[in-house]
């Protein structure tokens, strides 16, 4: 469904300020596949996930939809950022139609579906509120609603649940397993929470920065719905979280590392 092969970005190549974001990746994703992408701050999460929605090209390399290398935005990829960035000017139901209207105009079928997504997430009834009456988790349930209302195959995110309290985080995170369980989509999640990677994921992708290369990809081979405490992602999580900060020195290997303290 999705293929990368040998991307690399440079921000500014040529200049003094170059930035090496990201160097050689090569990734391939399923159909009806959940991928995350964990990694430090800077390690080039967001970047990537741009280049595959195709909102800045590769310096080197390609990003391949479906067969079809990635040459700008496309109808079937959806997207959602950790910020819901509503038009504070459109009703909720105006807001989720937005692709569609971009996309060539909205007909009754458009429109059904995005009432039946607003149902699903439990924004019925507030189709015609404006965004400043929703709260952050509704907002972003109605950004969620936005990024399928056009039925994209793929489902690019980056961080969409950064900004929540804990409680509705782990809510709306339920909620994108269920979707993605009920249907064959494709997602592609940048995340902070190991946490989240684990329980969400077929596979766990860490970066490691400057320039941001594939440190590992981690098959998550536990049974499904699952759930965040469970206690078969443990090992798993612990895994990744090896992978990120690197192995714990040994308490008996302390004492006698440290020749600058003697
Ligand atoms: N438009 C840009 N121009 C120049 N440098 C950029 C640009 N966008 C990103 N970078 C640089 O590319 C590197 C990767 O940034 P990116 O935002 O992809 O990291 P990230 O892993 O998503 O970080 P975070 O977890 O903090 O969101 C960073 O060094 C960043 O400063």
């Amino acid at each position: 469904m999705l293929r990368l092969q040998g991307v690399s970005k440079t921000f500014g190549p040529g200049t003094a300020g170059a930035v090496d974001a990201l160097h050689g990746i090569d990734l391939d994703v399923g159909r009806h596949e959940f991928v995350s992408l964990v990694g430090r701050s800077g390690c080039g999460k967001s970047t990537l996930l741009r280049l595959i929605a195709g909102l800045i090209p590769p310096t080197a390399g390609t990003v391949s939809v479906a067969d079809e290398v990635v040459t700008g935005p496309r109808e079937d990829v959806g997207l959602m950022f950790q910020r819901p960035a509503l038009f504070p000017w459109r009703t909720v139901l105006e807001n989720v139609l937005f692709p569609v209207e971009i996309l060539g105009g909205t007909s009754d079928a458009h429109l059904d579906r995005a009432r039946a997504l607003l149902d699903m997430v439990g924004l019925g009834g507030f189709e015609h509120r404006r965004p400043k009456a929703l709260s952050g988790g509704m907002q972003q349930r109605a950004a969620l609603c936005r990024a399928l209302v056009h039925d994209p195959d793929i489902l690019l995110m980056d961080e969409p649940f950064a900004a929540l309290d804990a409680l509705t985080r782990e809510e709306l995170s339920q909620e994108l397993q269920r979707i993605w369980l009920e249907t064959t989509k494709t997602i592609v999640l940048v995340t902070h929470s190991i946490t989240e990677a684990v329980t969400l994921s077929d596979r766990v992708v860490t970066l490691t920065p400057r320039p941001g290369r594939i440190g590992s990809v981690q098959p998550i081979d536990a049974s499904r719905p699952r759930s965040e405490n469970s206690p078969e992602l443990a090992d798993h999580a612990e895994r990744v979280r090896r992978e990120l900060i690197g192995d714990p020195v040994p308490p008996d290997e302390q004492s006698t590392s440290r020749p600058d303290r003697e």
